[in-house]
């Protein structure tokens, strides 16, 4: 993915409240080689770099195995990469902060907590009084379709409705990016339409930068700016599909396009061929 930098006098003219795009998310030769009990060394990652525009919804495809996780724990800092580095904002990345919100099923909810603690939560941590943290959270709980759900425990509420404080979660934080490693996984196909429609409303609205893990090709498709599709054994990036298709994006009007239909084909074809039959390494 190539970044033209964007000097000062270039942004004569570039309308207001449009930020110009520019890498945020640098990854450089990054490899993965992990330890494991049962087989020698393991080389989940080899080589893989990738430059992530500011504001860019990029979705990470590939079988499962080929290291797409494991690329989503080197950029939150959870997992320091064996080989090469991966930068944020032009600084290598040591562990997580702040600036990278996570949302993977890993990190579940506090069970103790209302969706409201839940969602205050992060704000508290980072030292805002409670009252303006507590409208903050009011306003993300409504922004994700949660209003009246407020006080509602985790156990109390359904899979989608979960993802959906999740996210809230994350965003009440204030990441510049959201990192989310198959959110809608476990849904129902129903509801999984539903989220992917709120998502991209939400995130169509503020152009948070996005890095999106998923084993569905439509999924990706449907979200993205760009779809980088990864094969394994070890884990490669095979290829990086811009995905040119007009925002804001409408489900129903997608569904009729044969540019849509187009990408779907051609990036399950490029799926088909990226080794997910193989046995890992
Ligand atoms: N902590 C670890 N120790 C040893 N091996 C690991 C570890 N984490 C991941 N792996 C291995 O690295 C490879 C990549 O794992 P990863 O979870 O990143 O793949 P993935 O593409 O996200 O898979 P899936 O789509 O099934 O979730 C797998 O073979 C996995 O077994």
């Amino acid at each position: 993915m190539g970044v033209t930098p964007v000097r000062p006098d270039q942004l004569a003219g570039v309308p207001l409240g449009r930020r110009p795009a520019g890498p945020i998310i640098e990854i450089d030769r990054v490899s993965q080689v992990f330890k494991t009990s049962s087989r020698r060394d393991h080389t989940a990652l080899f080589d893989i770099s990738l430059t992530v525009e500011e504001g860019a919804f990029v979705s990470i495809l590939g079988p499962s195995g080929c290291g797409k996780s494991t690329l989503l724990y080197i950029v939150g800092g959870f997992v320091s990469p064996t080989g090469g580095a991966a930068k944020m904002k032009g600084k290598a990345i040591t562990g997580p902060g702040p600036d990278r919100g996570p949302v993977f099923q890993e990190f579940a909810l506090f069970p103790w907590k209302s969706v409201l603690g839940n969602v205050m939560y992060g704000p508290l941590q980072q030292g805002m009084k409670p009252a303006k943290a507590e409208a903050r959270a009011r306003a993300l709980i409504a922004m994700v379709g949660l209003t009246g759900f407020e006080k509602f425990y985790p156990k109390e509420l359904s899979g989608g409705m979960k993802q959906r404080v999740a996210l809230a979660r994350t965003l009440a934080y204030g990441p510049e990016v959201l990192l989310m490693d198959e959110p809608f996984g476990a849904l129902d196909a129903h509801t999984r339409t539903r989220l992917q429609n709120d998502l991209l409303e939400i995130w169509e609205r503020d152009r948070k930068t996005v890095l999106f893990v998923t084993h569905s090709v439509e999924e990706a498709v449907f979200l993205s700016d760009k779809v980088v599709m990864m094969s394994r054994s070890p884990g490669r990036i095979r290829q990086v599909i811009d995905i040119d298709l007009p925002r804001p994006r409408r489900r129903e009007e997608l569904l009729l396009d044969p540019r849509y239909q187009k990408y779907i084909v051609e990036i399950e074809r490029l799926f088909d061929a990226s080794g997910d039959n193989e046995l890992p390494s």
